[in-house]
């Protein structure tokens, strides 16, 4: 969608970022996502919703081949990021992690490094020269809402920081590599409330620039900040729409059944 389309139809479905197609994802013989097709909105929230084991971050991992790192594992199908076959043999799953970037569960701040070089680890790990350290890491914790909290103290340990911090801080760290997705794999489910909403309003502000990819067990969560919703079921996709098409008027009874927690 055109921002001249948008304006004609705010509604309408924008561009995708990533399309993918007939993905199977397997732990050695256990096929746990299967037959997967969907397109991801650009600059929107798409969350993936579903119950325990319905393969929602094994899917996530695919999208940025996460997922082939685990002995044992593979993915089979394509996902097209902006018309690229991410599983293309020349593509580098390293290289490719810059532009598909990932947050998760438990904050992960690196333990020996200090706040500042968190921000610049992936740069400092991929060997990319930054010009002006200084400015990006201002730049990036500003984004994450960190930098007032943390600015007389960028030489201290990441690990000296809250969880809620330390999540703000991973997200920074993903941002300093200037990503065009970013999967969100449950990214507050170890948080508290407070710290929960940060991170909410964090994503709520990140779509303005990024196509954000949602895993959550928190459907709330879900209602709040997505715009797009998919939910798994034993590793299907039983239905992918708009969030609030999903939550008034779902096509299936298996996604209306786990909306209103006849199961899960
Ligand atoms: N490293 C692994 N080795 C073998 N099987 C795995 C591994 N990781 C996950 N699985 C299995 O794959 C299936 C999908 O798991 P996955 O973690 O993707 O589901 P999920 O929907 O994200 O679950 P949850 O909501 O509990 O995090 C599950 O049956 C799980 O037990």
């Amino acid at each position: 969608m055109s921002a001249l389309e948008s304006e004609i139809d705010p509604d309408a479905t924008p561009e995708p970022k990533l399309q993918i197609s007939h993905l199977d994802a397997y732990f050695n013989d256990r096929h746990v996502v299967r037959d997967i097709t969907l397109s991801v909105p650009q600059r929107r929230v798409t969350a993936i919703i579903g119950p325990s084991g319905c393969g929602k971050s094994t899917f996530l991992r695919c999208l940025n081949r996460m997922h082939e790192h685990v002995p044992g594992a593979r993915a089979r199908g394509a996902v097209m990021l902006d018309g690229v076959d991410v599983y293309h043999p020349s593509i580098n799953p390293a290289r490719l992690r810059r532009h598909v970037g990932m947050v998760f569960q438990k904050p992960n701040p690196f333990p020996t490094m200090s706040i500042r070089d968190n921000v610049l680890a992936g740069h400092r790990l991929n060997g990319t020269h930054v010009d002006a350290p200084g400015e990006l890491v201002e730049r990036c914790l500003r984004q994450v809402a960190l930098w007032d909290e943390v600015k007389d103290r960028l030489g201290r340990p990441g690990v000296s920081l809250s969880s809620g911090q330390q999540q703000r801080l991973c997200m920074a760290r993903v941002l300093a590599v200037e990503p065009e997705v970013i999967l969100l794999d449950e990214p507050s489910s170890a948080l508290d409330p407070i710290a929960t909403a940060h991170i909410e309003e964090l994503i709520e502000e990140l779509k303005e620039r990024y196509t954000l990819v949602l895993v959550t067990h928190n459907l709330q969560q879900a209602a709040r900040v997505s715009d797009y919703m998919a939910f798994f079921y034993l590793g299907n996709l039983v239905e992918f729409d708009r969030t609030d098409v999903i939550f008034t008027n779902p096509k299936e009874s298996r996604t209306e059944d786990y909306l209103t927690g006849k199961f899960g």
